[in-house]
């Protein structure tokens, strides 16, 4: 039996926005004294803006039931929405898979969003046995169980006010994952939404990225052929900063403008930055935010870099990537209703969306649906052999109704929908989908102001109050210019008041039918485009290792891929543990048959009663894990043990523990990494124990040397110089050679590139970075290299390029959240890492990573400083920070970033003050070569070891002469 509660999952402001969701979108609801709100819904009646908040909701609450119940990474969504239930309702004994056609509901989770007691009498959730054994609702608790037998519940009824819920239905079966179908929906309803915006200059969509290998690395000339109705990450997050790259004036305009506007301070931006009032600043970085447009609207888009750290912007959390992804929807979302003068609450951001502004008249409802009784209108439809939603037995399977099982009329038998009206009546006529039956009845409620009903005499004149339904899908609405059965003008029309028609195909009848069109729209577009970019996707393809036989823009695919992911995800394993452990289940509970990881079987047959050692492998970035074990081979009936690590040494005996402990993230897991080192730290790359420092500047002139240090011996060796004498370039190290890219010389700046072989000591051009840059980073990842960042000596940039050695070509990715001109950039787990440097207002602390895997920057800690020309090396499995420049000083501080604790601490100083230097790890020790202290040259060269700390190497080399070399070991 899996049962858990939890307590503030949504803050109480989170639960009043949901419930003006529904209260402005709620439709009649399965039952009698019932109402709902689906994602469908809210997209169905063009309101899909105010899905992104409850898709946040929803993903946290999934976070939580996968983790408690060892499923991670393994749950799909089946269903969710938000419900009203009021006076008189109520269910008895009943599970939530107690039907055949909810077989597939494995889990199952209610988060409440009122109080017991203030909003209503009554409504105790109460489980038949077991504990605990009665739930009261209260805003932001969440129950969760699984969805069988053995979680038998029911609800007390409401005798007073209306109870309201988020309830979740999850599933482990991608078949039935809903997240597929709602992807299409909600990308091309977005961006519907989107570009009727006011002032059209949010155009971006942005989808639900159900799976971030679909699309991403676009190049951004292609997005004029393949965007309009495809999500694709760079696109996203172009948008999230608020350019938009489909503009009038193209994205190039859009940047140009903020770049020219900044001129003036970069000018000034040496390391010491420029004095600007702290209002100023804000100013300046809301105009960024907003691509120059309406500086009120970048508000909300700045939460995340407020430098109290307060509001959600986009944030790495310690969740992960799933929550990230909420946060920027809900931006999405926010910034919609902000366009749309929905809701501009005074105060602090976090104050929008808030039923303040509802009860002030400064909210206008989406529609005229509110639930305040007696409800305008409502349709319900079903599959068209689902049960009638009145019978007795239909109200004891509660959330099992045919509304929701039959919920696509693309599932029905014979294609037809039924409306069902809450005195019973069922109507049945030749509705071509649900929407269409929407669209009907929005229709005669905006002209006649009243529910039609099924039965009613027929039209007269078109004032008549009660209509006929049939008459009126049959001949027409009396208003003869908007004839219902066209488009879903209507639905658009009541809902988005007065904006644009929605323009979609009048045969439009099911998902199918979107996925058609997309895929349609697709190919037309490519056709037409005459940059030819479309076939980077096969380069996009080879990259992702995508499956050959899956499409990469089929919408069909994110089902298939909900698996492949799946495993591609498993296969990258972080680490892998040894934990002894000891099975005292002896004595009358049965001997461990199979142990679990992570939901991931690592023993399947086990020797009964023993106690052993066993291997667990944990996903990059897992900051909560845990081992259980199984008493049989039926999962619902076998008793289940989990343990988790406790110490340094081993983990606690297997002891029955309920609910599943969580591994405490303060408590170093690491029990020994076994078989192929885990982390591929520089150590294991560096065959040679070489390292080489590559141009710079010595104080008079560029250098174009390259000077080859072996710490081994001490021993310092010049070898071929490269082309150009360059300094501020980036260097990275990719199949045995160094790649040097950017910097400046005799000319201001370079997009060019150079590759060392050291096997024959020579160096060769390679294709030009599309950006001329300095005081970039550089780092190998994945396959790849990556230039992030810097400086044409005009402008400060976010923009980053990936380069593919195999195609000898750069393509550009998604821009870093921040600009960043001598930062440092590094590869760690197969992620990139920018930090540090000047984003032309500022020397920045700030942190934030780039997965490949995932496509998109995300936030991480920042440091403890501001660090400009800071060097970062990866050792230890820890990113370290060294020195730089902080505004006022040049530091000798250093700092490490542990990814799995997600924090930064202390490493002792180094004994010089250092920026624009080198560092290095080779033959397991940090090294720091070079740089400037502020008014002498640091020539020296300090080594780092955890035993041994900070020393000085006594050697000498013009080579520590160098101030911004590249550097790179071999
Ligand atoms: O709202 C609740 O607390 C639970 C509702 C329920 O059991 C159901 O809808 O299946
Ligand atoms: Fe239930």
């Amino acid at each position: 039996m899996q049962r858990a509660v939890f307590e503030d999952v949504l803050s109480p402001a989170e639960c009043q926005e949901l419930i003006f969701i529904l209260k402005s979108c709620g439709v009649i609801g399965y039952r009698p004294h019932v109402i709902s709100c689906t994602p469908q819904d809210l997209i169905a009646s063009n309101s899909a803006p105010l899905v992104l908040p409850l898709l946040n909701a929803a993903a946290r609450v999934q976070q939580l039931v996968e983790g408690r119940f060892g499923k991670e990474c393994e749950l799909f969504t089946e269903f969710v929405g938000l419900i009203s239930w009021k006076t008189g309702a109520s269910i008895g004994w009943h599970h939530d898979s107690n039907r055949e056609y909810l077989r597939q509901r494995h889990y199952s989770a209610v988060c409440y969003l009122n109080d017991q007691g203030t909003d209503f009498a009554g409504g105790t959730f109460r489980f038949r046995d077991g504990q605990p054994d009665s739930v009261v609702p209260l805003p932001g608790r969440v129950v969760a169980y699984s969805s069988g037998e053995e979680n038998t519940h029911s609800v007390d009824p409401i005798t007073r006010g209306e109870r309201i819920t988020l309830a979740l239905w999850f599933t482990t079966d991608p078949d039935h994952s809903k997240d597929g179908v709602l992807l299409p929906q909600l990308q091309s309803a977005l961006q519907r939404a989107l570009s009727s915006a006011p002032g059209g200059s949010f155009k971006v969509a942005a989808p639900y990225p159900i799976d971030p290998f679909d699309t991403f690395f676009v190049e951004p000339e292609a997005w004029s052929c393949t965007t309009d109705l495809h999500f694709n990450a760079s696109k996203e997050s172009e948008g999230v900063l608020g350019t938009d790259p489909d503009a009038e004036n193209g994205r190039d305009a859009v940047l140009q403008k903020e770049r020219t506007g900044r001129n003036a301070l970069v000018k000034r931006s040496r390391l010491g930055s420029p004095p600007t009032d702290d209002a100023e600043r804000g100013r300046k970085k809301r105009a960024r935010l907003v691509g120059g447009a309406d500086t009120s609207l970048g508000h909300a888009f700045e939460r995340g870099s407020e430098p109290d750290g307060s509001g959600g912007g986009v944030q790495i959390s310690a969740q992960g990537e799933k929550d990230l992804r909420c946060e920027r929807f809900r931006e999405l979302g926010l910034r919609f209703a902000l366009e749309n003068g929905l809701g501009r609450a005074e105060g602090s951001p976090d104050a929008l969306l808030r039923p303040k502004a509802v009860q002030s008249g400064e909210w206008r409802p989406l529609g005229n649906f509110a639930t305040e009784a007696p409800v305008a209108a409502g349709v319900s439809w079903d599959a068209g052999n689902a049960p009638d939603v009145k019978t007795a037995e239909n109200s004891v399977v509660g959330n099992g109704s045919p509304r929701r099982s039959g919920y696509r009329p693309s599932e029905a038998a014979d294609g037809s929908v039924r409306l069902h009206w809450l005195d019973g009546t069922v109507f049945e006529t030749e509705f071509r989908s649900k929407m269409h039956a929407l669209q009907v009845l929005y229709h005669f409620v905006e002209c006649v102001g009243e529910t039609p009903s099924p039965t009613a005499a027929p039209l007269q004149d078109g004032k008549t109050t009660a209509l006929n339904m049939k008459s009126v899908v049959d001949e027409g609405c009396p208003c003869k210019d908007r004839p219902p059965t066209k488009n879903l003008e209507i639905a658009s029309l009541l809902r988005m008041r007065g904006r644009e028609a929605m323009q979609m195909p009048d045969d439009l009848r099911s998902e199918e039918a979107i996925c058609w069109n997309i895929r349609e729209h697709r190919r037309g577009s490519k056709k037409s485009c005459d940059k030819q970019r479309c076939s980077d996707h096969c380069d996009l393809r080879t990259f992702l290792g995508w499956p050959k036989d899956i499409p990469l823009h089929d919408p069909q695919s994110f089902k298939k891929l909900g698996m492949v992911h799946k495993d591609i995800r498993e296969t990258f394993v972080d680490a892998v543990y040894e934990l002894e452990y000891q099975d005292v289940s002896a004595g009358p509970s049965p001997p461990v048959s199979s142990i679990w990881c992570l939901g991931k079987l690592v023993e399947p047959v086990h020797p009964a009663s023993a106690g052993g050692s066993l291997h667990v492998e944990v996903p990059p970035r897992t900051l909560r894990w845990r081992v259980s074990a199984r008493s049989g081979v039926d999962p619902d009936t076998s008793s289940s043990v989990s343990w988790w690590a406790k110490d340094g040494t081993g983990i606690e005996a297997p002891r029955l523990v309920f609910p599943v402990g969580e591994h405490d993230p303060q408590v170093q897991p690491h029990v020994g990494c076994l078989g192929t080192p885990p982390f591929h730290g520089p150590q294991s790359l560096t065959p040679f124990g070489e390292v080489y420092l590559m141009g710079g500047w010595n104080g008079t002139r560029w250098l174009g040397s390259v000077d080859r240090y072996r710490p081994s011996r001490n021993e310092w060796e010049e070898v071929a110089p490269m082309w150009a004498e360059r300094y501020h370039a980036a260097s990275a190290v990719l199949g045995g050679m160094v790649y040097v890219f950017g910097g400046r010389g005799c000319q201001l700046c370079y997009d060019t590139v150079e590759r060392y072989d050291r096997a024959s000591n020579s160096w060769a051009n390679l294709s030009k970075m599309k950006i001329k840059r300095r005081g970039l980073g550089g780092a190998a990842v994945q396959g790849k290299i990556y230039a992030v960042g810097g400086s044409d000596s005009f402008s400060i940039f976010a923009d980053v390029e990936m380069y593919d050695p195999a195609a000898d070509k750069w393509l550009s990715v998604p821009p870093m959240l921040d600009e960043r001109f001598c930062g440092a950039a590094a590869e760690m787990h197969s992620s990139l890492y920018a930090l540090g440097g000047f984003d032309g207002q500022q020397l920045l602390p700030t942190m934030e990573r780039f997965d490949p895997r995932e496509g998109y920057w995300v936030r991480a800690p920042s440091m403890s400083t501001k660090r400009g020309s800071l060097s970062a090396a990866v050792y230890n499995n820890n990113l370290f920070a060294l020195g730089g420049f902080d505004g006022d000083l040049v530091l000798n501080s250093v700092e490490s970033y542990e990814p799995r604790m997600n924090t930064w601490k202390l490493v002792p100083p180094m004994h010089t003050q250092r920026a624009s230097g080198a560092s290095v790890v080779v033959d397991n020790a940090l090294y720091f070569i070079g740089g400037v202290d502020g008014e002498l040259d640091a020539e020296s060269v300090e080594r780092y070891t955890p035993e041994a700390g900070w020393q000085f190497v006594t050697t000498r080399s013009n080579s520590c002469k160098r101030s911004c070399p590249a550097v790179a070991v071999l």
